[in-house]
């Protein structure tokens, strides 16, 4: 089985290195001219491509392969599936980012199934920074796909000695997990950035877990897989690292402070779709929808403070 990885950012410059230590594997990239020439991605900067990894132009070249990882921006995925012509029949697409489309309000393998419905979705997700995976850093991980024996495949083709798959059926409460841990850790930057404290924090990451739970559960996950590495897993590590950039986008909305509009911070869009979704479901997501407020700036880091404590008082 070959591999490719669509998409020449930091996370798919570090599955192409982890990968390409263990054997051949391809990666294409829209600037794929600048990576031959440093073999570095700008977004990864200090991590140079072994040799196995070879790199190609062509798109529909790239994505002949047996299992492609589609490592783009949750909100560029439809459009990277558009732009491959060929229908992908059999084969694995295997999603690595985490988000929930906002055109669609669904996350990624469900979008991978309307725009290439021939094709075997799955996801790639839990704690793990694109660097530590580059350094060879241990790092376990979920992979969830619908069908049994394609994610037993790729359980055995993605792992390596440092990197840990674990398996699951479950992908709708895997992408949940990852797509919603992004919202939470926003809010939790905010927290700390305001100056609020570590035990608001705590809290914040306490009732914005049950909201991921809720969420999950109404929309046909298992419960427990917000418990693993998906869920649980990646909200630990992104609601408490300096290394994640959904919790410094939040660090710097508390504290008033700019940031680069460049970096990637899924969870702003997450929370939006999510907020939509707590609206059509009538489901309350109150740390999701604050989220979506004062990423939109409707609200105010004090006025989203007073809206969450001056709810009605409720049974854990
Ligand atoms: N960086 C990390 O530590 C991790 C990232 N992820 C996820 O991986 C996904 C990608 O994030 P990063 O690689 O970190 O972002 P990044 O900002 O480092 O790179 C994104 C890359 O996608 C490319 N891109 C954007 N739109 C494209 C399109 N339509 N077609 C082809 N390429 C396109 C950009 O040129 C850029 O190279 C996100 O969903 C993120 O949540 C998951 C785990 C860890
Ligand atoms: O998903 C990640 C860690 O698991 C990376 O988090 P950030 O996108 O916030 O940097």
């Amino acid at each position: 089985m070959s591999v490719t990885v669509l998409g020449g950012g930091a996370f798919g410059t570090a599955l192409a290195v982890a990968l390409g230590r263990k054997g051949p594997v391809t990666l294409w990239a829209r600037d794929v001219s600048a990576l031959a020439e440093t073999r570095q991605s700008p977004r990864l900067p200090g991590v140079t491509l072994p040799d196995p990894v070879s790199l190609e132009a062509d798109l529909e070249t790239a994505a002949r392969h047996d299992t492609l990882l589609l490592a783009v921006p949750m909100q560029q995925l439809s459009s990277l599936l558009d732009v491959i012509d060929a229908p992908l029949t059999g084969q694995a697409l295997v999603a690595c980012c985490k988000g929930i489309d906002l055109s669609e309000t669904v996350g990624p393998c469900a979008l991978i199934a309307r725009h290439k419905p021939a094709a075997l979705p799955a996801i790639l997700t839990g704690p793990s920074f694109a660097a530590d995976i580059a350094r060879g850093l241990p790092t376990a991980l979920t992979l969830a796909c619908g069908d049994e024996a394609t994610g037993r495949a790729l359980q055995e083709q993605l792992s390596t000695p440092v990197l840990r798959l674990y398996r699951s059926d479950d992908t709708a409460g895997a992408e949940l997990g990852g797509a919603l841990k992004n919202v939470i850790a926003i809010a939790c930057g905010v927290c700390i950035g305001a100056g609020l404290g570590d035990s608001a924090r705590a809290a914040l990451m306490t009732r914005g877990f049950a909201e991921m739970v809720r969420l999950a559960a109404r929309l046909g996950a298992k419960p427990e897989t917000l418990m693993g590495l998906s869920g649980l897993g990646d909200l630990t590590l992104t609601c408490t690292s300096d290394l994640s950039r959904n919790y410094r986008f939040g660090l710097a909305l508390g504290r008033g402070e700019g940031f680069d509009p460049a970096v990637t911070v899924e969870g702003a869009a997450t929370a939006r779709a999510a907020a939509q979704l707590a609206r059509d479901l009538d489901l309350p997501l109150p740390v999701c929808t604050a989220v979506s407020d004062l990423t939109q700036g409707r609200l105010t880091v004090r006025q989203a403070m007073d809206t969450l404590l001056s709810r009605p008082l409720k049974d854990e």
